[in-house]
């Protein structure tokens, strides 16, 4: 926008290169990021950047800066003068005319965009569509190329934010004065309609705001206002856990729920007695454009619709005396000033300063990717001209300045294997188009030299040999394309199968755990390995006629033991012959469980007697010596299978097994730090 005034032309220290804030000039509650602002003007770069398989391309934050009219207020204040210039796209401030200021200079900040809003009834003013068509269309049209966008709102309470981006009233929608974000969604739908196949669009949002550093969802009823959480995606990063999501298919549809979180943000405003909004609210719009179902290319961009809580400073709020004001007061700050550290270290990232303090509050950690992200991402700082806030306006437009520094690296939002086939695909097009030109021109040119003609050959050869290569390529990238598809569902069956398995192992262990706990006498694990060996027990009268039996009974089902007599008790080892593999089972337990007939008392025992050794077991270590015993089991099982008697007592070894895991495992998990040995 061209000037409301002149700009006077002496002492103007422009912050062409830098800019360095005098302390003094601010009340001391300021806080820090706007008092070291250093600014140093970007040029408006695009670079595109290429990597392995994405293009990005670099782009600064578009930062525009629009100006509204005195309010009744700031004009009824003695003195009241209107202290800002407007010249094209930079804004002056004349600070001779701010009576509290000690140094009477002249600041001047350059911007992308400047909106004069002061007074409709002139030439120069930016209405509601201007600033919409210069800073909201063009994310419109990058959102539909695949691109992130979001823009977002930032100024001082009362300075025009929600104005600007939701209209002169957020309850109705549909007066001439409506804001960027219904601007946004009707042009959204009138570009799907306009589209060969509108229905190849899919759009969904989501609406929530944050206050006091916790996240609510607007679209649902206040009565459900439980704050949600923050995850991040390994690959779309940090999103809200929980948050509601609508399919909307019209302007209409997506205005209901535009008007319900405007409504819910209001009531919540009301309930927590507040005039101006002191939350920051988020409008989500998830555009998913199919381009081509056949070839199965589909672009994704998430549009993020911000309008921050104002940016007054604590010394500013007449609230201080109430304690939940101040909380308020201090979160907003928190989130501010967050997003000011974030930004001065993107701003500095030239300069190598690495560590961006994106997760220090949820508003910075929401938006990572439009700050330096992948997004292009627009700012709109709303000031007042009144030299009453000349402070925070000042500071507004510094902070508003350094952001322009700012380097997004934006890249199409699909996915690398279909763009590489679709590039490819239009080679082969070009390529295709080249050689029936050549091969027209030919055909037609009889008057050819014979030495050109060579050449001509030549050059179509080459083009030929090109074009095969690139339908090679294409087709090796189709195949692989199919590859990844098969290998993706074949992995997905196998992570279904795992699921099922783990789900019936589980269900098993909660059948055994439950058994274990009621009458172990009604327990089908009663019967078991123990209750064989119960057996040979109960017709042994000695100890070493006990070892005799359990030999010859061990003996008949296939494989050679030793028991080995230690101060910690005596304990089996069974024997693989053919592979020499072992595994360790326990005697003496068995021992005392089946004199006692209570396999409860097998648990007694894990849980209670003396095992005592140097080092503490972990579930590792249950697992591992379990998973012996079933190693050294399946080497057993070809021996056992043939003879149906042997069969059933294996089978009930291994249930047996099954019980002393889950029992071992349940004291790993409830006493891990117990010092036991397991004689296995
Ligand atoms: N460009 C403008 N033209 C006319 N009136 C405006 C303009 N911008 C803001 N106003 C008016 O100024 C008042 C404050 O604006 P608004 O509520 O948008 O401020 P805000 O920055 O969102 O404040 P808060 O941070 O407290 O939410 C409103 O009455 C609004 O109608």
């Amino acid at each position: 926008m061209s000037s409301s005034s002149n700009t006077p032309k002496r002492n103007i220290a422009t912050p062409l290169r830098l800019i360095k804030r005098k302390q003094s000039k601010l009340l001391p509650e300021t806080p820090e990021c706007f008092t070291h602002v250093t600014v140093e003007t970007p040029s408006s770069s695009k670079v595109t950047l290429l990597n392995n398989d994405k293009c990005d391309e670099a782009r600064n934050l578009i930062v525009a800066v629009r100006i509204r009219p005195m309010n009744a207020r700031e004009l009824s204040v003695v003195g009241a003068k209107n202290v800002i210039t407007v010249d094209e796209n930079k804004v002056s401030i004349n600070s001779s005319c701010i009576g509290s200021s000690t140094t009477k200079l002249n600041y001047m900040f350059p911007y992308d965009h400047v909106f004069w809003s002061c007074d409709k009834s002139k030439f120069n003013y930016s209405s509601q569509d201007e600033v919409f068509s210069k800073i909201g269309n063009p994310l419109l049209e990058n959102a539909f190329q695949g691109y992130n966008a979001c823009l977002f709102a930032y100024g001082q309470t009362g300075s025009g934010k929600s104005y600007s981006m939701m209209g002169i009233d957020s309850e109705n929608l549909d007066c001439n004065d409506i804001g960027i974000i219904p601007r946004f969604c009707k042009k959204l739908f009138n570009k799907i309609e306009l589209l060969d196949d509108p229905n190849a669009a899919i759009v969904d949002v989501s609406y929530f705001e944050i206050y006091n550093e916790k996240i609510h969802d607007l679209l649902l009823s206040n009565s459900h206002r439980t704050p949600l959480k923050v995850r991040e995606h390994p690959v779309w990063g940090p999103y809200v856990v929980n948050l509601s999501t609508y399919k909307v298919k019209s302007y209409e549809e997506l205005k209901s729920w535009l008007l319900l979180g405007n409504k819910n943000r209001a009531v919540a405003a009301t309930l927590m007695n507040e005039k101006s909004s002191r939350s920051h609210s988020i409008f989500s719009i998830e555009l998913s454009l199919e381009e081509n179902h056949i070839e199965n290319v589909t672009k994704r961009s998430k549009i993020s619709l911000v309008d921050l809580a104002g940016s007054e400073r604590l010394g500013n709020t007449n609230n201080n005396s109430n304690e939940e004001k101040l909380k308020q007061g201090v979160f907003i700050n928190k989130s501010l000033l967050t997003l000011g550290k974030v930004i001065c270290a993107l701003a500095d990232q030239k300069k190598g300063v690495q560590f961006v303090p994106y997760r220090e509050s949820v508003l910075t950690w929401l938006l990572r990717e439009s700050l330096g992200g992948n997004s292009f991402t627009s700012m709109l700082a709303t000031i007042t001209p009144a030299n009453v806030h000349i402070d925070e306006t000042l500071a507004t437009l510094r902070y508003a300045c350094q952001a322009r520094s700012i380097v997004n690296r934006a890249h199409v939002n699909e996915d690398p294997h279909e763009r590489i086939i679709r590039e490819l695909r239009v080679e082969v097009g070009r390529l295709q188009a080249l050689r029936q030109d050549y091969e027209r021109q030919s055909l037609s040119s009889s008057t050819i030299q014979i030495d050109s003609s060579i050449d001509y050959v030549h050059e179509l050869d080459e083009l030929r040999n090109q074009l095969t290569n690139k339908e090679k390529e294409l087709e090796q990238a189709q195949q692989s394309w199919e590859n990844r598809y098969k290998e993706h569902q074949l992995y997905q069956m196998e992570q279904l199968a795992e699921v099922e398995k783990k789900k019936e192992e589980l269900e098993s262990q909660i059948r055994i755990m439950s058994n274990l706990q009621n009458d172990v006498k009604l327990s089908p694990y009663r019967s078991n390995f123990l209750e064989e060996v119960e057996n040979i027990l109960k017709v042994s009268s000695s100890k070493e006629e006990l070892l005799n039996q359990f030999e010859v009974w061990v003996a008949k089902c296939g494989y050679d033991y030793d028991v080995t007599l230690s101060k910690c008790g005596r304990y089996m080892r069974i024997v693989d012959n053919d592979s020499l593999k072992k595994a360790n089972c326990p005697l003496n337990e068995v021992e005392v469980v089946t004199m006692r007939g209570e396999i409860q008392d097998l648990q007694n025992l894990i849980n209670n007697l003396n095992w005592v050794t140097e080092e503490c077991i972990t579930d590792l270590d249950v697992s591992s010596v379990i998973n012996d015993i079933y190693k050294a089991a399946k080497l057993l099982q070809p021996h056992i299978s043939k003879e149906e008697k042997l069969r059933l007592a294996f089978a009930k070894f291994i249930k047996s097994t099954q019980v002393l895991e889950t029992a071992l495992l349940n004291n790993v998990n409830t006493k891990s730090k117990k010092v036991v040995t397991f004689r296995l």
